[in-house]
């Protein structure tokens, strides 16, 4: 190891922040001197981001992409499923409450998955266990692959019903394990960009749902290949994740030094010994931080400090809030149900029309991806949310002009598709478009708010509040659409966008480009919308006050 010391680094690290110049009051020469040896030490570290990213990485970028996709596609799948399973099930033919019971049960899987995850994956770095990320993923593609099994074998509901459910735990877990093991892999440089293709496989697995959906209408029985093929991406995740290597941290964590130091070499390919035991230190700072805080106390005094701290509470409830105004604008009722939806409103191929819905939102993703930085969560989602109430004000007066049969759920009139149906279409792909470039994505986005002590803690309650959130809608849309008619259903969810941007604008403050400290400082004022407005305004003027008089040269430490 070299002659750098793991105090520097952690002195290096702590003041690598940016700062201004009354909170810097260094009085001890020899702390200085700690700093700058850090300083130096985490520059070595982050020097290897120069390198350019090996074909290691890429494994485990389409490792992270199979996960999302099978996310994507067994939440999608159940759209084509219960639009075509006839009277395949208990030899009659599918209710509405049916529906909703089999597609609410996954993301009732998902919740509980969730909650297991988020609980094991501290506590298995703690405790004796050899046990890595990688058996926890191995897990989630056993489930995915009895699930699937299951459904597509299912001849009563009650068969149909455990299968969402074991499929669901796996989607739970899976969402919840496989950031972290990218993250703990992944070169920082490449970090935003691998969670960004995460959301982008969740949706590209929607799009590759309703496709096979489409290919699979025409046929026999076509909805057991719809839910069977679920298998295939767990089955390619579970053969390429012996090539990939455990996670590096939980290597650390173990004491398994040597493992470790191979796997760093083989995902920073072409790096030099003192930049290999840069990063090795730097994770051991990270890993003895997490040390104190796993041994600092139970999952119950997590809870506490998540709860009872003002500012934790306060980046809670707004984490959260965005993830339940996600969920409960009803874009999942869309996903989950057009199937029904478009068949009923008379097209002729349902999968099909929806395969342009899901597409929209595939698109938009993408461009979450590209313009979040420069824009900002927050004005992105003030500029949007309302496109989402207007969308669905469209639909819901569209749908008047629809000749709906409540009682039998099919239209009046056979007279092929009416032309309020293709306005419908046209607002709803209005609405996805908005969606899709701002809260669906923008939602995932909030694990920073919380401080590191709690924040394993708060991205599961994040998890849970998505799931949790998203149950209700996938339970009660198409009751929702019987009891109030399709016009109230899609003004009620007109209304939720509405009252999402009133409660976006007045408790989700900007924190795009603040350092996770200021986050923190953020929520100590309130909700903090004003203050980190004028910190974001701050931080601007000392970067461009230290570009205009040059950093002094950093001296090499001892
Ligand atoms: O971010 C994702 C994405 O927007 C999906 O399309 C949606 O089905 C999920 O519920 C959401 O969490």
């Amino acid at each position: 190891m070299s002659s750098f010391d793991k105090t520097s680094l952690e002195a290096g690290a702590n003041t690598k922040h940016l700062k201004s110049a009354h909170d810097v009051d260094f009085e001890d020469d020899v702390h200085i001197e700690k700093v700058e040896a850090g300083r130096n030490m985490g520059d070595i570290a982050t020097s290897v981001d120069n390198i350019p990213i090996s074909w290691y990485v890429w494994m485990v970028a389409l490792t992270a992409s199979m996960a999302g996709l099978l996310f994507g596609y067994d939440t999608g799948v159940i759209s084509g499923a219960t639009a075509y399973m006839g009277s395949d099930l208990n030899n009659r033919p599918i209710t509405s409450n049916e529906k909703e019971l089999v597609t609410s049960l996954c993301s009732g899987g998902a919740f509980f998955g969730a909650i297991f995850a988020g609980n094991t994956a501290d506590r298995q770095l703690t405790q004796s266990t050899k046990f890595g990320r990688k058996m926890a993923i191995y897990i989630g593609c056993a489930l995915f692959i009895i699930g699937a099994v299951l459904q597509a074998a299912a001849y009563t509901i009650a068969q149909m019903s455990v299968g969402r459910v074991v499929i669901g735990f796996g989607v739970g877990a899976a969402a919840m394990v496989l950031p972290l093991y990218v993250a703990e892999i992944a070169p920082a440089k490449s970090r935003g960009k691998l969670i960004g293709l995460n959301n982008m496989s969740i949706t590209g697995g929607q799009v590759i749902s309703y496709a096979i959906g489409a290919a699979f209408a025409s046929v026999n029985h076509g909805w057991r290949y719809m839910v069977g093929l679920g298998a295939v991406p767990a089955i390619i995740l579970a053969v390429l994740l012996p090539f990939c290597p455990e996670s590096p941290r939980h290597l650390i964590y173990k004491g398994r030094e040597e493992e470790a130091r191979v796997v760093l070499k083989k995902i920073y390919k072409g790096a030099n010994d003192l930049q290999i035991d840069a990063v090795q230190l730097s994770i051991q700072v990270a890993c003895d931080q997490a040390r104190e805080i796993n041994d600092g106390g139970t999952a119950f005094s997590k809870i506490k400090q998540l709860h009872c701290v003002p500012s934790n509470l306060r980046a809670l409830i707004s984490a959260c809030g965005l993830m339940v105004i996600s969920q409960l604008s009803g874009f999942n009722g869309l996903m989950y149900y057009s199937g029904t939806i478009f068949g009923t409103i008379g097209f002729s191929n349902p999968m099909a029309v929806g395969l342009v819905v899901a597409g929209t939102n595939f698109i938009m993703t993408f461009v979450n991806m590209m313009v979040i930085d420069t824009m900002g969560r927050r004005r992105l989602l003030l500029s949007t949310t309302w496109g989402m109430s207007a969308g669905m004000i469209a639909i819901a007066i569209a749908f008047k002009w629809i000749p709906f049969d409540l009682e039998s759920g099919t239209l009046e009139s056979n007279s092929g598709v009416p032309p309020a149906a293709i306005a419908v279409i046209v607002f709803i792909i209005w609405f996805v478009v908005f969606y899709g470039v701002s809260v669906g994505n923008t939602a995932w986005m909030s694990t920073d708010f919380f401080p590191l002590e709690v924040r394993a803690m708060g991205t599961m309650w994040l998890t849970c509040s998505n799931w949790g959130s998203n149950v209700i809608i996938s339970s009660c849309f198409l009751s929702m659409i019987q009891s109030m008619t399709p016009s109230g259903a899609f003004g009620f969810f007109a209304g939720i966008c509405g009252l999402g941007w009133i409660w976006l604008y007045f408790f989700y403050p900007e924190v795009s480009g603040l350092v996770l400290e200021e986050v923190q400082e953020v929520f100590e004022h309130g909700f903090g919308v004003k203050y980190a407005n004028n910190l974001r305004r701050e931080r601007k003027q000392i970067i461009e006050e230290r570009m205009k008089c040059q950093d002094k040269p950093i001296a090499m430490g001892h």
